[in-house]
């Protein structure tokens, strides 16, 4: 795909993949185009040229069937302020008609503690894990998850990674984006670096890594896509 934003030029023929039961984790600085792309995966923004496809179907325009297959977990949350998050997660649970699912969720992410306060008295990391539940309420065969483990402590963000793994083990497609090596390094089962707009490497963690390792794998990728800036 290709997108520009006014005269700059977000997604530069970016082209990737990602397949069911597996985890991939795209990383990027910012500003690479991770968000860009995931909101046209979503359905949320159309590419100015090339073509999207999750489930085989456009989500541009996609109907309810298509989006109640697909979960998102957007970096700020999405919440609303003043619901209490067991009275959110509860609404969105019989929207999908999985009320079944709920009290599971619940007390894997420990949102229980919290769950009769306002959204908007929450912590970000309390906040974080209302987001995850919402997104995962309904089974979607396919997950796209902005930073999931952003701002959580150290139990919380183990917590996370059990469930985003038992996710990928009943056969969801899940798509991450992070920021965090760790992250990457612990979850992903293929990784995709994109850099200014386009894909600079993409295969499973060793293949990407290579013989240094991801991180000094990822500043030597980044770095070489940032000398042939600027672009237009
Ligand atoms: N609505 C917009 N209007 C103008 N420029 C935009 C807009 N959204 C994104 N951009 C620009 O497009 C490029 C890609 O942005 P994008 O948000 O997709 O990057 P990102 O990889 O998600 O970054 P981050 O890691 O900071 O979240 C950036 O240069 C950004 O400034």
């Amino acid at each position: 795909m290709t997108h520009h934003y006014g005269s700059k030029l977000a997604l530069d023929k970016m082209s990737w993949s990602a397949p069911e039961g597996a985890i991939t984790c795209v990383l990027g600085p910012n500003g690479a185009g991770k968000t860009t792309i995931m909101e046209m995966a979503e359905g949320l923004r159309r590419p100015e040229s090339g073509a999207v496809r999750v489930l085989d179907t456009d989500p541009w325009g996609a109907n309810a069937a298509h989006r109640r297959r697909v979960g998102v977990m957007l970096q700020d949350g999405g919440l609303p302020g003043s619901v209490k998050p067991l009275r959110l997660l509860q609404h969105i649970a019989r929207l999908y008609d999985a009320t079944d699912q709920f009290p599971a969720l619940v007390e894997e992410l420990g949102i229980e503690e919290f769950g009769h306060t306002a959204v908007r008295r929450l912590s970000g990391g309390q906040r974080q894990r209302v987001a995850l539940a919402a997104a995962l309420i309904g089974r979607p065969e396919v997950v796209f998850l902005d930073e999931p483990s952003a701002g959580l402590d150290p139990h919380a963000r183990l917590d996370v990674w059990d469930l985003v793994r038992r996710t990928r083990d009943r056969g969801c497609c899940v798509v991450v984006t992070t920021h965090s090596f760790d992250e990457a390094d612990r979850l992903a089962d293929r990784v995709i670096i994109v850099a200014a707009g386009s894909v600079a490497a993409e295969g499973s963690v060793a293949e990407v890594s290579g013989a240094d390792g991801l991180e000094d794998s990822y500043f030597s990728l980044t770095r070489a896509a940032k000398k042939s800036e600027p672009r237009k």
